[in-house]
């Protein structure tokens, strides 16, 4: 078993920059794919909490289960097996440290590619060697979500009022979109029980840098958003729903309309938690910036116009916790121009 000293302990520990709270939170919005008014929802919710549950999604459940549960053995294979899919550059297996700057958090992942062009043979020698099964469970699984996906962000363009309809599903659609999916497994921690009060952080807080995430997890609670008010709510765990995180690139398309959500993961003392996350991003030669019909007239854009590629490569020189779009932000521009 692993011993945490004081000091992994206090490095593991929770930061810094939201108020904690107590208890679930009750108030996450749930939208319906299927109800008539999703579109108007989901706007709201993305500008209010930058996150939201979806029901109703047409992904069927057994998707979701057969990939947890091959994904389970995956991580209970001795530590050597699943070294052999690592370390992670930034894809493939990874163990506690997160991102190449020194970040940690109580956590073992799995980040693949999700665009065939690009392949990583580190990840797809895993799929070789583990069960043949794992890999077209995490195929049929991404598929199915990347469905889905679509289907969110034309309700999203048409809730906002953008034409055509698809003007933001196509940068995930795209054969070029530089999208990725996440295994995270986080293993319960028994020595937080000794330490009554205490977080022990599985996932550092940080903003995805994508367009959207899509989350699915097991019924562990673990996720944690912050508020625009600066509280640390945690989300009631649902294994059939999904949960909806706006990313940074949609807060600057949005031209700050839409929230891209700070959120975070604390590990449990008794339960594993799995979760199962697509990101969708958009190409890299993709400009990012506010999309001219949201701006009203006289408004100007928040940032400067920057490529995914440069976001992207920006993002992997940050720590997790870093305001990554602060660089992009035109008063940070005009201060930078003057020193
Ligand atoms: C510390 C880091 C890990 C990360 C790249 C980064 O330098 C900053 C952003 C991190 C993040 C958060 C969302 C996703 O989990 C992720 C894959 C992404 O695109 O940005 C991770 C990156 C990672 O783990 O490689
Ligand atoms: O594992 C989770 O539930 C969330 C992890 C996360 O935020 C991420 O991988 O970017
Ligand atoms: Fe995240």
């Amino acid at each position: 078993m692993v011993v945490l000293s004081q000091t992994a302990l206090d490095h593991y520990s929770s930061m810094k920059t939201c108020r904690p709270a107590n208890g679930l939170f009750t108030g996450i919005p749930v939208i319906d794919l299927k109800d008539p008014e999703a579109k108007t929802r989901i706007v709201e919710a993305c500008q209010e909490f930058g996150f939201f549950k979806l029901v109703n999604h047409g992904v069927p459940f057994e998707f979701m289960t057969r990939l947890e549960y091959l994904a389970m053995n995956f991580f209970n294979l001795p530590q050597s097996e699943k070294d052999k899919a690592g370390p992670p550059d930034p894809f493939g297996y990874g163990n506690k440290r997160i991102g190449p700057n020194g970040d940690v958090g109580w956590i073992e992942y799995l980040l693949l590619n999700t665009n065939p062009q690009v392949n990583c043979n580190k990840t797809l020698s895993i799929f070789q060697e583990y069960p043949q099964n794992f890999r077209s469970a995490v195929e049929d699984y991404i598929l199915e979500v990347k469905r889905m996906t679509y289907e969110v962000l034309e309700l999203m363009a048409d809730g906002l009022g953008i034409e055509p309809r698809n003007v933001l599903s196509k940068l995930v659609s795209d054969e070029k979109s530089d999208s990725c999916f996440r295994l995270n497994y986080y293993p319960p921690c028994p020595e937080l029980q000794a330490l009554s009060g205490r977080n022990l952080i599985g996932f550092g807080e940080h903003t995805d840098p994508q367009i959207i995430s899509v989350l699915r997890s097991n019924n562990t609670t673990g996720l944690q958003i912050c508020l625009r008010d600066g509280t640390w709510v945690s989300v009631p765990p649902d294994q059939t729903s999904f949960f909806i995180n706006i990313g940074d690139a949609l807060q600057v398309m949005t031209n700050g309309r839409f929230r891209s959500v700070k959120h975070r993961v604390l590990a449990d003392d008794m339960k594993s938690r799995i979760s199962m996350i697509y990101f969708g991003g958009p190409p890299l030669s993709e400009k990012i910036a506010p999309f001219p019909s949201l701006l009203a007239e006289g408004e100007e854009g928040l940032y400067e116009q920057f490529t995914w590629y440069e976001y992207k490569s920006s993002a992997y020189k940050s720590r997790l916790a870093d305001y990554r779009l602060g660089l992009f932000e035109k008063k940070m521009q005009a201060i930078l121009a003057n020193i």
